[in-house]
């Protein structure tokens, strides 16, 4: 669960957000939209820990994390991706997804170093089968031996989400995940996400996708929220019309 509790955030004489609140339930996918400048990087780098609210709370899971640095947030089971997705361009494809488990434990974590080497294997087979399971999940298995930095955007997007869930997380959050892909690649986006067990909130500027892919939806506007519903419901909204249409 998510929970932004009257959060604002002011650089100088500009108020990038203004008071805003939304709780995201459990295993909810919930998109955020907004025109230019409406405040939606801000909010996300708040979740993030990139900025510090000027005043409101952010709870992760139950966890106060509103001065959190990063470790603790990614140990509370957040991960995110990027507007550009950041993969190692010189590992391949299945080193890039194995290297994220690794540094997050999955491979054994130092117990690894201390074990056998029946045991070890045993380790490396398990950490193997979970990378390509993952890769398998975005729809990537063939390009498993492929070098990142040789693949299209669309596959670089799908390298960086197999790496954001290949250890389950419970908060994840996608910054304008479906730039660069196209209809078809962003329908196996939608469909990865909806099927994870995680809590997902996504910025996003294809306004169909969040639509077709969010339980709900969060519009923000001159840093305020100015309508939050489900889908339908936003669609219709007299005030998002206007805030879209001028
Ligand atoms: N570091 C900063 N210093 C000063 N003003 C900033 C800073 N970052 C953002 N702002 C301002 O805060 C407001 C919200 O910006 P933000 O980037 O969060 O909006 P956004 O909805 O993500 O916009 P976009 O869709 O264009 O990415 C804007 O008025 C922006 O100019």
């Amino acid at each position: 669960m998510i929970e932004i509790e009257d959060v604002s955030v002011r650089f100088g004489g500009v108020r990038a957000l203004t008071g805003v609140s939304l709780t995201v339930a459990e295993g909810a996918v919930c998109g955020v939209i907004g025109p230019n400048g409406a405040g939606k990087t801000t909010l996300f780098d708040v979740i993030t820990g990139l900025r510090r609210p000027t005043s409101g709370r952010v709870r992760l899971r139950g966890a106060d994390v509103t001065s959190a640095g990063a470790v603790r947030r990614a140990r509370l089971g957040l991960r995110r991706t990027f507007q550009r997705p950041q993969v190692f361009g010189r590992l391949t494809v299945l080193d890039n997804v194995l290297a994220a488990l690794e540094w997050r434990g999955g491979g054994g974590g130092l117990a690894a170093d201390l074990v056998g080497a029946r045991s070890r294997r045993r380790l490396e087979a398990a950490r193997r089968d979970r990378a390509l399971a993952a890769l398998d999940r975005c729809g990537i298995a063939d390009l498993r031996d492929a070098y990142a930095a040789d693949l299209p955007i669309g596959r670089r997007r799908m390298v960086e989400l197999a790496r954001a869930i290949v250890d389950d997380p419970a908060v994840l959050l996608l910054d304008e995940p479906t730039s660069g892909l196209d209809a078809d690649q962003a329908a196996v986006f939608a469909d990865v996400v909806r099927s994870l067990d995680a809590t997902v909130l996504l910025v996003e500027h294809d306004v169909g996708f969040v639509m077709t892919t969010c339980d709900r939806v969060v519009v923000l506007d001159l840093g305020e929220v100015i309508a939050d519903g489900p889908p339908e419901r936003i669609r219709t909204d007299p005030r998002v019309r206007t805030a879209y249409l001028g």
